[in-house]
Protein backbone atom coordinates (compact mmCIF):
# COMPACT_ATOMS: atom_id res chain seq x y z
CA UNK A 1 0.00 0.00 0.00
CA UNK A 2 1.23 3.23 -0.84
CA UNK A 3 2.46 5.79 2.41
CA UNK A 4 0.35 8.52 3.21
CA UNK A 5 3.43 10.45 4.73
CA UNK A 6 1.84 12.55 7.61
CA UNK A 7 6.00 12.81 8.83
CA UNK A 8 8.90 13.27 6.64
CA UNK A 9 12.26 13.91 7.70
CA UNK A 10 15.42 14.34 5.02
CA UNK A 11 18.84 14.77 5.95
CA UNK A 12 18.43 16.13 9.48
CA UNK A 13 21.48 16.51 11.63
CA UNK A 14 21.13 17.63 15.53
CA UNK A 15 24.64 18.18 17.69
CA UNK A 16 25.31 19.63 21.30
CA UNK A 17 28.20 21.65 20.80
CA UNK A 18 30.69 19.30 18.90
CA UNK A 19 29.14 16.50 19.28
CA UNK A 20 26.51 15.25 16.38
CA UNK A 21 23.76 12.52 17.62
CA UNK A 22 22.03 12.63 13.98
CA UNK A 23 23.99 13.23 10.65
CA UNK A 24 22.11 13.12 7.04
CA UNK A 25 19.11 11.13 8.70
CA UNK A 26 15.92 10.48 6.93
CA UNK A 27 12.50 8.91 8.00
CA UNK A 28 9.37 8.75 6.99
CA UNK A 29 6.04 8.29 9.41
CA UNK A 30 3.13 6.53 6.97
CA UNK A 31 -0.47 7.57 8.32
CA UNK A 32 -2.28 5.35 9.82
CA UNK A 33 0.72 2.84 11.57
CA UNK A 34 1.89 2.24 14.40
CA UNK A 35 6.12 2.89 14.20
CA UNK A 36 8.49 1.73 16.48
CA UNK A 37 11.38 3.48 16.56
CA UNK A 38 14.57 1.81 18.56
CA UNK A 39 17.89 1.90 19.40
CA UNK A 40 20.84 1.52 22.38
CA UNK A 41 21.08 4.23 24.88
CA UNK A 42 21.62 7.27 23.83
CA UNK A 43 21.48 6.91 20.20
CA UNK A 44 19.14 10.05 19.63
CA UNK A 45 15.67 8.49 19.76
CA UNK A 46 14.39 11.50 22.00
CA UNK A 47 16.41 13.91 20.29
CA UNK A 48 14.62 12.69 16.75
CA UNK A 49 11.22 12.92 18.72
CA UNK A 50 12.00 16.46 20.02
CA UNK A 51 13.35 17.80 16.26
CA UNK A 52 10.08 16.61 15.12
CA UNK A 53 7.53 18.47 17.50
CA UNK A 54 9.74 21.60 17.37
CA UNK A 55 11.52 21.23 20.44
CA UNK A 56 14.78 20.90 19.18
CA UNK A 57 16.46 23.15 16.52
CA UNK A 58 18.80 21.17 14.19
CA UNK A 59 22.14 21.55 12.52
CA UNK A 60 20.43 21.29 9.07
CA UNK A 61 17.36 19.17 7.21
CA UNK A 62 13.98 19.22 6.54
CA UNK A 63 11.43 18.10 8.78
CA UNK A 64 7.56 18.22 7.37
CA UNK A 65 4.49 16.68 9.93
CA UNK A 66 0.82 16.91 8.70
CA UNK A 67 2.16 18.47 5.36
CA UNK A 68 3.34 21.41 7.66
CA UNK A 69 7.37 22.67 7.72
CA UNK A 70 8.72 22.38 11.35
CA UNK A 71 12.08 23.85 10.84
CA UNK A 72 12.21 27.64 11.62
CA UNK A 73 8.19 28.16 11.74
CA UNK A 74 7.22 30.91 13.82
CA UNK A 75 5.76 30.70 17.27
CA UNK A 76 2.10 31.32 16.36
CA UNK A 77 2.40 29.24 13.43
CA UNK A 78 3.76 25.90 15.23
CA UNK A 79 1.35 26.22 18.25
CA UNK A 80 -1.58 25.65 15.61
CA UNK A 81 0.67 22.76 14.37
CA UNK A 82 1.38 21.19 17.71
CA UNK A 83 -2.42 21.34 18.62
CA UNK A 84 -2.58 18.64 15.97
CA UNK A 85 -0.56 15.64 17.82
CA UNK A 86 -0.74 14.60 21.53
CA UNK A 87 2.62 13.67 23.56
CA UNK A 88 3.47 11.36 26.68
CA UNK A 89 6.70 12.43 27.79
CA UNK A 90 9.13 9.82 29.28
CA UNK A 91 8.24 10.57 32.64
CA UNK A 92 4.67 11.43 31.89
CA UNK A 93 4.99 15.21 32.96
CA UNK A 94 2.37 15.85 34.51
CA UNK A 95 1.77 18.70 36.57
CA UNK A 96 2.07 17.52 40.49
CA UNK A 97 0.51 20.47 41.61
CA UNK A 98 -3.12 19.79 39.44
CA UNK A 99 -5.25 16.84 39.29
CA UNK A 100 -5.62 14.51 36.76
CA UNK A 101 -8.78 16.22 35.51
CA UNK A 102 -6.84 19.54 35.48
CA UNK A 103 -4.10 18.28 33.63
CA UNK A 104 -5.95 17.22 30.65
CA UNK A 105 -8.22 20.19 30.80
CA UNK A 106 -4.52 22.09 30.55
CA UNK A 107 -4.54 21.70 26.47
CA UNK A 108 -7.83 22.61 26.62
CA UNK A 109 -7.54 26.04 28.16
CA UNK A 110 -4.96 27.05 26.28
CA UNK A 111 -6.58 26.31 22.80
CA UNK A 112 -9.69 26.98 23.40
CA UNK A 113 -9.89 29.33 26.51
CA UNK A 114 -14.03 29.57 25.85
CA UNK A 115 -14.89 26.06 27.00
CA UNK A 116 -15.53 26.29 30.86
CA UNK A 117 -17.57 24.64 33.77
CA UNK A 118 -19.07 21.56 33.30
CA UNK A 119 -18.26 21.06 29.20
CA UNK A 120 -14.84 21.14 30.11
CA UNK A 121 -15.27 18.88 33.02
CA UNK A 122 -17.45 16.45 30.67
CA UNK A 123 -14.14 16.26 28.01
CA UNK A 124 -11.50 15.84 30.80
CA UNK A 125 -14.16 13.06 32.66
CA UNK A 126 -14.29 11.75 28.58
CA UNK A 127 -10.94 11.68 27.96
CA UNK A 128 -9.75 9.99 31.27
CA UNK A 129 -12.40 7.43 30.78
CA UNK A 130 -11.12 6.61 27.42
CA UNK A 131 -7.50 6.17 28.82
CA UNK A 132 -9.21 2.97 31.09
CA UNK A 133 -8.72 5.03 34.08
CA UNK A 134 -12.09 4.82 36.72
CA UNK A 135 -13.97 7.82 37.12
CA UNK A 136 -12.69 8.77 40.81
CA UNK A 137 -9.17 9.44 39.11
CA UNK A 138 -9.89 12.84 37.90
CA UNK A 139 -10.05 14.05 41.33
CA UNK A 140 -6.78 12.62 42.33
CA UNK A 141 -3.49 13.93 42.32
CA UNK A 142 -0.40 11.96 40.24
CA UNK A 143 1.56 11.33 43.24
CA UNK A 144 -1.82 9.30 44.68
CA UNK A 145 -1.23 7.26 41.31
CA UNK A 146 0.20 3.84 40.83
CA UNK A 147 3.04 4.49 37.69
CA UNK A 148 0.36 2.72 35.32
CA UNK A 149 -2.63 4.90 36.25
CA UNK A 150 -0.16 8.00 35.35
CA UNK A 151 0.78 7.04 32.22
CA UNK A 152 -2.96 6.67 31.57
CA UNK A 153 -3.76 9.95 32.88
CA UNK A 154 -0.74 11.26 30.46
CA UNK A 155 -2.55 9.58 27.65
CA UNK A 156 -5.41 11.24 28.94
CA UNK A 157 -4.15 14.35 28.36
CA UNK A 158 -2.47 13.55 25.14
CA UNK A 159 -5.54 12.94 23.53
CA UNK A 160 -7.08 15.98 24.84
CA UNK A 161 -7.68 17.70 21.86
CA UNK A 162 -8.35 14.90 19.46
CA UNK A 163 -5.00 14.66 18.11
CA UNK A 164 -4.43 12.92 14.48
CA UNK A 165 -0.81 11.86 15.72
CA UNK A 166 0.46 10.55 19.07
CA UNK A 167 3.95 10.76 20.29
CA UNK A 168 5.11 8.06 22.95
CA UNK A 169 8.33 8.48 24.63
CA UNK A 170 8.55 4.76 25.93
CA UNK A 171 5.35 4.54 27.45
CA UNK A 172 5.36 1.27 28.73
CA UNK A 173 9.52 1.89 30.67
CA UNK A 174 8.92 1.17 34.39
CA UNK A 175 5.54 -1.00 33.96
CA UNK A 176 4.85 -5.00 35.08
CA UNK A 177 4.54 -7.02 32.59
CA UNK A 178 0.58 -7.17 32.52
CA UNK A 179 0.62 -3.38 33.14
CA UNK A 180 2.35 -3.22 29.99
CA UNK A 181 0.61 -5.38 27.83
CA UNK A 182 -2.47 -3.61 28.72
CA UNK A 183 -1.10 -0.34 27.99
CA UNK A 184 -0.17 -1.61 24.42
CA UNK A 185 -3.58 -3.14 23.93
CA UNK A 186 -5.21 0.37 24.79
CA UNK A 187 -2.66 1.77 22.11
CA UNK A 188 -4.25 -0.28 19.53
CA UNK A 189 -7.49 -0.11 20.59
CA UNK A 190 -7.62 4.14 20.55
CA UNK A 191 -5.36 4.26 17.22
CA UNK A 192 -8.53 2.30 15.68
CA UNK A 193 -11.19 4.22 17.15
CA UNK A 194 -9.50 7.52 16.63
CA UNK A 195 -7.70 6.77 13.52
CA UNK A 196 -4.46 7.70 14.84
CA UNK A 197 -0.84 7.48 13.69
CA UNK A 198 1.68 6.88 16.50
CA UNK A 199 4.95 7.57 16.60
CA UNK A 200 6.68 5.14 19.33
CA UNK A 201 10.12 5.13 21.24
CA UNK A 202 10.92 1.58 22.99
CA UNK A 203 13.29 -0.37 24.52
CA UNK A 204 10.46 -3.14 24.75
CA UNK A 205 10.51 -6.07 23.19
CA UNK A 206 7.19 -7.34 23.64
CA UNK A 207 5.43 -3.87 22.77
CA UNK A 208 7.36 -3.92 19.47
CA UNK A 209 5.88 -7.74 18.44
CA UNK A 210 2.37 -6.81 19.77
CA UNK A 211 1.30 -3.40 17.95
CA UNK A 212 3.82 -1.78 15.59
CA UNK A 213 3.15 -1.95 11.86
CA UNK A 214 7.19 -1.12 11.07
CA UNK A 215 10.61 -0.57 13.15
CA UNK A 216 12.74 1.95 12.77
CA UNK A 217 16.05 1.29 13.65
CA UNK A 218 18.73 4.22 14.80
CA UNK A 219 22.62 3.92 14.88
CA UNK A 220 25.32 5.21 13.51
CA UNK A 221 23.23 8.77 13.96
CA UNK A 222 21.19 7.83 11.23
CA UNK A 223 17.63 5.47 10.51
CA UNK A 224 19.89 2.47 9.30
CA UNK A 225 16.84 0.02 8.59
CA UNK A 226 12.94 0.45 8.33
CA UNK A 227 10.21 -2.37 8.28
CA UNK A 228 8.43 -5.28 9.76
CA UNK A 229 10.55 -7.10 12.36
CA UNK A 230 10.40 -9.79 9.88
CA UNK A 231 12.28 -7.56 7.23
CA UNK A 232 14.36 -6.18 10.16
CA UNK A 233 15.35 -9.90 10.50
CA UNK A 234 16.45 -10.57 7.66
CA UNK A 235 18.85 -8.12 7.80
CA UNK A 236 22.81 -8.68 9.16
CA UNK A 237 23.56 -5.63 11.27
CA UNK A 238 25.00 -6.72 14.16
CA UNK A 239 22.90 -4.58 16.44
CA UNK A 240 19.72 -5.72 14.73
CA UNK A 241 20.35 -9.43 14.93
CA UNK A 242 21.31 -8.71 18.64
CA UNK A 243 18.36 -6.99 19.47
CA UNK A 244 15.72 -8.93 17.66
CA UNK A 245 17.28 -12.68 17.47
CA UNK A 246 19.17 -12.37 20.76
CA UNK A 247 17.64 -14.36 23.63
CA UNK A 248 15.57 -11.55 25.10
CA UNK A 249 13.96 -10.86 21.66
CA UNK A 250 13.61 -14.62 20.71
CA UNK A 251 11.20 -14.40 23.85
CA UNK A 252 9.85 -11.58 22.94
CA UNK A 253 8.64 -13.18 19.66
CA UNK A 254 7.00 -16.08 21.23
CA UNK A 255 4.95 -14.22 23.73
CA UNK A 256 2.63 -11.54 21.22
CA UNK A 257 -0.27 -9.99 23.24
CA UNK A 258 -3.49 -10.47 21.86
CA UNK A 259 -3.57 -7.22 20.60
CA UNK A 260 -3.42 -6.87 17.08
CA UNK A 261 -3.08 -4.71 14.25
CA UNK A 262 -5.72 -3.36 11.62
N1 LIG B 1 19.88 19.04 26.00
C1 LIG B 1 20.96 18.31 25.72
N2 LIG B 1 22.21 18.83 25.85
C2 LIG B 1 23.30 18.11 25.55
N3 LIG B 1 23.28 16.83 25.10
C3 LIG B 1 22.07 16.26 24.97
C4 LIG B 1 20.85 16.97 25.26
N4 LIG B 1 19.81 16.13 25.01
C5 LIG B 1 20.35 14.97 24.59
N5 LIG B 1 21.69 15.05 24.55
C6 LIG B 1 22.61 13.97 24.13
O1 LIG B 1 22.14 13.45 22.90
C7 LIG B 1 22.31 12.04 22.83
C8 LIG B 1 21.02 11.36 22.50
O2 LIG B 1 20.10 11.52 23.58
P1 LIG B 1 18.64 10.90 23.56
O3 LIG B 1 18.00 11.26 24.87
O4 LIG B 1 17.93 11.30 22.33
O5 LIG B 1 18.95 9.35 23.48
P2 LIG B 1 17.93 8.13 23.48
O6 LIG B 1 18.23 7.31 22.28
O7 LIG B 1 16.53 8.64 23.61
O8 LIG B 1 18.42 7.36 24.79
P3 LIG B 1 17.64 6.46 25.87
O9 LIG B 1 17.25 5.21 25.16
O10 LIG B 1 18.67 6.22 26.90
O11 LIG B 1 16.44 7.27 26.37
C9 LIG B 1 22.91 11.64 24.18
O12 LIG B 1 24.31 11.53 24.03
C10 LIG B 1 22.59 12.80 25.09
O13 LIG B 1 23.55 12.95 26.09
Amino acid sequence: MACDEIITVRGLSNAFGEQYVHKDLDLTVCRGEILGVVGGSGTGKSVLMRSIIGLQQPVSGEIEVLGEPMVDRDEAEAKNIRRRWGILFQNGALFSTLTVAENVQVPIREYFPYIKGELLDEIAAYKIAMSGLPANAGPKYPSELSGGMRKRAALARALALDPELLFLDEPTAGLDPIGAAAFDELIVKLKQKLDLTVFLITHDLDTLHAICDRVAVLADQKVIAVGTIEELLAMDHPWIQEYFNGPRGRAASGHKTGASVG
